[in-house]
């Protein structure tokens, strides 16, 4: 009899909530497809009418050719005070501080009555990363994903966090189940749940957010701590499940979590130097000794992936659209593979130079402006104008192909 009422319950509120996304503009399916301490997400389909009245909306689902949304539904009535009146407003405004970038979850609009806040957002139909990390390695029998594959999306995280950044949003909860992936493979940033304005450029916080596996080291010793190098930590963290499949440090009392931190990382073994560097780099205990996301950026590990992707797309944009180069972009004639002869040298954190200095400067005499919405879209990692926010930035000046983001 229990289970019957609750069921009757269930389905008249869900009818409830048909009804109000109706009256807003949205078919709700019944596929849910997430739900969180106080929230359901469901499937759900952008009607017309609504996307006549919703330019954001329309614009991006054009682009992406179909009318499906996520729309997370929030129960005012069972959330504590606390979150419906300091956390969902926080996380409603820091969506829309955030909005527009490629890799970080757009927020269309909200509506909302007594009893329920709606929040419909960008649809990111793959799954989360943790997930994503379980599949490949059942796949591949091996834990982690491949090196080249978390350096793609590694590109699209920092992306989407030094976007955050720029925008003054400190995350505080980055983690594997907060990354989603929509249906191109695209990486989508998520549940801005505790995030918070970065503020002033030196202001330290003080709350507890986040889950203690991704927690900077600080933010366990309750120190007072800077948003922005705390987010940093997590990054560790996650690149380094990524390619390991696994947590660095693992235990639930955070006095244990602090010695595990102190004697640092441990590495599977055939992860390159590079990756461990990198890691290591963003996992230093002081958070002042931490990479920065710019030093991230330009970290030989991170540039691999896109020095071949600027020659690929270089090769096919010279052969299809643009005027042919000047003799001297030719790659030069000991290289056996295309992109060969140009890659820098690995340099290993912090910033050594390669033997030799940058490569020489080259310009082909054109902007390249058609180019690098290509390249941005091949990096997964939102426009062009994030792209070179990203990388307004030596180790992609000083790159082979850098002439096409000058
Ligand atoms: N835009 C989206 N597209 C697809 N799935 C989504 C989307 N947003 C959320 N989800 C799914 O719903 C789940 C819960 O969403 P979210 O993490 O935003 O809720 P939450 O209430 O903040 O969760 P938590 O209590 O875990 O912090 C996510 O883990 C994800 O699986």
């Amino acid at each position: 009899m229990k289970g019957n009422g609750r069921r009757k319950l269930d389905q008249q509120n869900f009818m409830e909530q048909v009804q109000e996304c109706k009256d807003n503009g949205y078919l709700l399916s019944s596929k849910k497809i997430g739900s969180g301490a106080f929230s359901k997400v469901y499937l759900a389909y952008a009607t017309h009418e609504r996307m006549q009245h919703n330019s954001k909306l329309a614009s991006d689902l054009r682009g992406k050719r179909h009318t499906m949304v996520a729309i997370k539904i929030i129960s005012i009535a069972k959330a504590p005070v606390e979150f419906s009146r300091k956390f969902l407003p926080r996380e409603i405004s820091s969506l829309n501080a955030t909005y527009k970038h490629l890799n970080v979850v757009q927020l269309y609009e909200t509506y909302q009555n007594s009893q329920r806040s709606y929040l419909v957002l960008e649809l990111a139909a793959r799954g989360d990363l943790l997930e994503h990390i379980n599949a490949v390695s059942d796949h591949r029998c091996c834990p982690g994903l491949e090196e080249e594959e978390a350096r793609r999306l590694s590109w699209q995280l920092v992306s989407a966090v030094a976007h955050c950044h720029n925008s003054g949003i400190v995350h505080r909860d980055l983690k594997c189940e907060n990354i989603l992936l929509d249906d191109r493979g695209f990486l989508k940033l998520t549940d801005f749940g505790f995030a918070n304005r970065s503020g002033l450029k030196n202001s330290l916080l003080s709350t507890f957010c986040g889950s203690v596996a991704y927690t900077a080291p600080e933010i366990l010793m309750s120190k007072k701590y800077n948003g922005e190098q705390a987010d940093l930590w997590s990054l560790g963290v996650i690149l380094y499940a990524m390619v390991s499949g696994k947590l660095p440090f693992k235990e639930r009392q955070p006095h244990r979590m602090l010695q595990l931190m102190r004697r640092g990382p441990t590495f599977p073994p055939g992860l390159s130097p590079e990756c461990q560097d990198l890691i290591r780099g963003l996992l230093q205990l002081r958070p002042r000794a931490r990479l920065g996301l710019q030093q991230v950026a330009t970290h030989c590990w991170m540039l691999p992936a896109a020095h071949a992707l600027f020659r690929t797309v270089l090769v096919s944009a010279l052969e299809s659209q643009l005027p042919a180069p000047m003799d001297d972009a030719e790659p030069s004639e000991d290289s056996e593979h295309p992109a060969a002869g140009h890659l820098p040298r690995p340099r290993l954190w912090p910033g050594a130079r390669a033997p030799g200095g940058p490569p020489e400067r080259r310009n082909v005499g054109f902007s390249g402006l058609g180019l690098r919405s290509t390249v941005a879209a091949s990096l997964g990692i939102g426009t062009s104008r994030q792209l070179l926010s990203l990388c307004s930035m030596s180790a992609i000046r000083n790159m082979p192909g850098h002439y096409l983001l000058n």
